[in-house]
């Protein structure tokens, strides 16, 4: 569950202050799927990295299933971010690594099982079952970003923040991804905050919100 209240947060932008959010307010309970919309330079990077405990803002309270993250000291930030499901536009594979190397980086970081029970059943329903020995250079745009999902997901968390995950996808491949995602989440009871540009995505979504001027419309 995320709560967000009374969020201020500005940048320097040259000399002058530039505010990006003005006193925001946003609840995502448990479970819950949000998708956020608004204009490019709005804020809503910003905002999944305040949620990710990146940025600190200048006032106002962030909790996620009850930690207030202002409280929390470098090594606790450290720890709730490995715990948190993060993908992105441009989906940050190790290179260097195979698929099934990338899918359980983080996983075994934080827990102590090599190759988790689950992971069998999640290649097989993200299609990537054929794929483990590859190289992320080796696959197409969606395949990459099923991968940075099955990275997300292995990690057990109970938020997904995903940063326009489908910002390099056609709109067929999309769709797919994103009903994925959906489906991973809704069966493993994770909120998901989605920013995305495309409208045509948001009827996936319990809830939609489209930030603008610093605060929610
Ligand atoms: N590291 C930074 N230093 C200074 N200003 C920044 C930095 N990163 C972003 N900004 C500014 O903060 C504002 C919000 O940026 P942000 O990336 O959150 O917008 P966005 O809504 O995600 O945009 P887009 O849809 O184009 O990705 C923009 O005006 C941007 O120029």
């Amino acid at each position: 569950m995320i709560e967000v209240s009374n969020l201020f947060f500005s940048r320097a932008d040259g000399g002058e202050k530039h505010t990006i959010f003005n006193g925001l307010t946003l609840d995502v309970p448990q479970s819950q799927h949000l998708a956020l919309l608004g204009d490019s330079g709005c804020g809503k990077t910003t905002l999944l990295h305040i949620l990710a405990g990146l940025l600190k803002p200048d006032s106002g309270s962030v909790k996620v299933n009850g930690l207030e993250l202002s409280q929390l000291n470098e090594q606790q930030l450290a720890l709730y971010r490995r715990k948190i499901g993060l993908i992105f536009q441009h989906y940050q594979l190790l290179d260097c690594l195979t698929v099934k190397q990338n899918i359980l980086f983080q996983h075994n970081l934080n827990f102590t099982d090599q190759v988790p029970a689950q992971f069998d059943e999640l290649v097989q329903k993200l299609g990537l079952y054929n794929k483990l020995s590859a190289l992320p250079h080796q696959l197409s745009g969606g395949e990459q970003q099923r991968v940075g999902i099955a990275r997300a997901i292995l990690n057990k968390p109970s938020i997904i923040l995903a940063d326009e995950p489908t910002g390099n996808l056609d709109q067929q491949r999309s769709h797919q991804v994103v009903k994925l995602l959906m489906e991973l989440c809704q069966a493993r009871q994770i909120s998901l905050v989605m920013v995305t540009h495309s409208h045509q995505l948001t009827d996936y979504f319990d809830n939609v919100k489209v930030l603008r001027d610093g605060q929610f419309e």
